[in-house]
């Protein structure tokens, strides 16, 4: 893997195939979970929804941790019915969560069968005693967009907005959706974003240049570690990657 790093706060990781990009992934969550579970005897982890991450869920029963102190929480969610195959949360408990031996009390996922707005409020309530989450895991969507935060949309980034929004016409389906705000995706020791597949080569190439993507918004005090499929680099940078 070689990594670049184009600015202090974001950190680029090239992988030749998503075999490696699930491989060093769960190697840096397992990592953080040995060092939270010794310094502080809990380990809070934020999930990403969307296709990248379920390779890396179906292989993460393999890893030896003590699943006791682990509390699992959710980036954002779809407002579709809670067993709906398209829920962020429906695909984490078939790829990994059922299977787990996580305790279920510590499986916070988002309320959103219950409408953006109430799950929200809901979902500000259960985060309500987590100061700061010890990794954050994040994808990137073609457009830039990463959780539900997407262009031309309120990413939650001033320090007023609230830890949870409401997000209403998003550009992909569905349309309403709930997604922790810029702000509190970054209140975090580490964040991790998976990016693989070659529709993704717009956005990482949008973000490179520095562009205001909502990828980029995510700015915790020890930046940002990107994971990127090396098909995700465009021709013309691939001398870069
Ligand atoms: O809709 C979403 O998309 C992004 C990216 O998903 P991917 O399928 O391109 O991996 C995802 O990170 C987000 O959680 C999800 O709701």
């Amino acid at each position: 893997m070689k990594s670049h790093q184009l600015d202090a706060a974001t950190r680029w990781h090239f992988v030749n195939a998503v075999e490696q990009l699930v491989e060093a992934a769960f190697i840096r969550i397992h990592a953080a979970a040995r060092e939270a579970l010794r310094e502080r005897g809990v380990f809070h982890l934020v999930l990403a929804g969307g296709t990248t991450p379920r390779a890396l869920y179906a292989r993460m029963n393999g890893m030896d941790t003590d699943w006791r102190g682990w509390h699992v929480w959710f980036g954002d969610e779809r407002c579709l019915a809670a067993d709906h195959p398209e829920r962020n949360s429906r695909m984490a408990q078939d790829a990994w969560l059922a299977s787990s031996a996580i305790p279920a009390a510590q499986i916070h996922t988002i309320p959103a069968e219950l409408g953006a707005p109430a799950a929200a409020n809901a979902y500000v309530n259960t985060l309500r005693n987590v100061e700061e989450f010890d990794l954050v895991l994040l994808g990137l969507g073609e457009d830039g967009h990463t959780a539900s935060l997407f262009p031309g949309h309120d990413w939650g980034t001033c320090p007023d907005s609230p830890d949870v929004l409401a997000v209403r016409d998003a550009p992909k389906p569905p349309p309403e959706r709930v997604s922790l705000s810029a702000r509190r995706l970054g209140r975090a020791r580490a964040v991790l974003f998976l990016v693989s597949g070659a529709g993704k080569c717009d956005a990482v190439a949008a973000w490179r240049r520095d562009e205001p993507i909502p990828a980029a918004a995510i700015r915790p005090v020890a930046g940002v570690d990107v994971l990127v499929e090396r098909i995700c680099i465009q021709p013309a940078n691939k001398e870069d990657a």
